[in-house]
């Protein structure tokens, strides 16, 4: 058995009113020269909906929903919550679990796939987090896998998708004339290849997505044509970027002429954050009703029940030191590996036993 104190909640953040929209995009973008006009572009997303994201919100409600299961499947473990680019920052909350006496912490990180981003990034907020509050000798801080082909985070999808696809045929839309856009943040073409080179060009970060989206077109619309698509990039533009980005590959197919319908699932994201309120239900809809496209966008998983249990499955076959060849996986991809421990060394796994 492994022995944890307490579950750490870990997200990206976002702004709660007109004052924290800067602040928090500087937070995003400190030293990767992000270009001006792309902040204020940026900025102004937020400034439209009172500066407010709802991403914390969504966190807030997550935190709450995983409360109450594990307190259903009667597990004694709080759950802390922290971010990367607003309040609450990841150095307060350790010190806040610090106190109340969880110092082994296992991290339960809302990014779904392999990246920089989603990975890597956490690791140094993590480390940086017990450098800043002097607290690397007595905590240490565990990461449940990357769980992009867990049920938990696939079924919304699987659900999402199948209904959509009802409801189109309801309309008389046949299933050859609906294209299912698969859509995901994208992440520079040198980023991508380095979240696993072996997987090819595209590294483990493409090489999920393409393995998920197929999942779960083939659960839901096989009769329909699908592709993995891009949204949300940002930097310079002469930077190669994964591609195609989500409206080109729509004006692509309203010139083909073969369909009357889009389907639009981002399955890149665990919740109907900025990214999804701005670049796809305004901008990715507006680009296909531009061309008469009927579009429906699919809902990301927020506290669909599957997911949320699913979370605590994930916790759960750590406590529980579960095989990794009985670790749910619906991909051949799967199960991801763990990650090496931030922190103290000796807490945690094995140190109790
Ligand atoms: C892979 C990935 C995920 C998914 C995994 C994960 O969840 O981590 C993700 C999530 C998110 N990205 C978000 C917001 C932003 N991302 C930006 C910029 C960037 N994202 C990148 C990648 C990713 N991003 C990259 C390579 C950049 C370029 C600059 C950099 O290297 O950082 C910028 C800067 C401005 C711009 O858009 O150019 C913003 C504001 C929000 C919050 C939304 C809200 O507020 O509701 C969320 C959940
Ligand atoms: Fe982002």
């Amino acid at each position: 058995m492994a022995q944890y104190d307490a579950i750490l909640l870990s997200s990206f953040g976002g702004p709660e009113g007109q004052d924290e929209v800067i602040p928090f995009l500087r937070n995003v973008t400190a030293g990767r020269g992000i270009p001006d006009e792309r902040l204020e572009e940026v900025a102004h997303h937020y400034r439209h909906f009172g500066g407010v994201s709802p991403i914390n919100a969504q966190n807030r409600a997550l935190k709450a929903a995983l409360e109450a299961e594990l307190a259903a499947r009667g597990i004694e473990l709080p759950v802390y919550w922290g971010n990367r680019n607003s309040a609450p920052f990841f150095a307060d909350t350790v010190r806040e679990a610090h106190a109340a006496g969880d110092d082994r912490l296992l991290g339960l990180v809302t990014s779904a796939y392999t990246s920089y981003s989603g990975v890597g990034q956490y690791r140094e907020d993590f480390e940086k987090a017990l450098a800043d509050t002097g607290l690397g000798e007595q905590m240490s801080i565990d990461r449940v896998r990357e769980f992009f082909d867990h049920p938990g985070f696939v079924t919304p999808f699987v659900e999402g998708v199948s209904s959509a696809v009802h409801q189109l045929r309801a309309q008389g839309i046949a299933d050859e004339a609906i294209h299912v856009l698969y859509v995901t943040h994208s992440i520079p073409n040198t980023a991508a290849e380095a979240s696993g080179p072996s997987f090819g060009p595209g590294g483990a970060y493409v090489a999920q997505h393409l393995a998920v989206a197929s999942y779960i077109h083939g659960e839901t619309a096989p009769a329909a044509a699908w592709s993995l698509v891009y949204q949300s990039r940002s930097g310079d533009p002469r930077t190669p970027w994964l591609e195609p980005d989500i409206n080109d590959a729509i004006d692509e197919l309203a010139v083909a002429g073969l369909v009357k319908a889009v389907v639009i699932v981002p399955f890149g994201f665990v919740s109907d954050h900025m990214e999804v309120m701005w670049d796809l239900d305004n901008e990715a809809v507006a680009t296909a009703e531009g061309h008469s496209l009927i579009a429906v966008r699919v809902p990301t998983p927020g506290v669909h029940p599957a997911f949320v249990s699913g979370l605590v499955d994930l916790v759960l076959e750590r406590v529980n030191d579960v095989p990794v060849d009985e670790r749910p996986h619906l991909t051949e991809l799967g199960p991801w590996a763990d990650h090496e421990r931030v922190g103290a060394a000796d807490a945690g796994n094995g140190g109790a036993a």
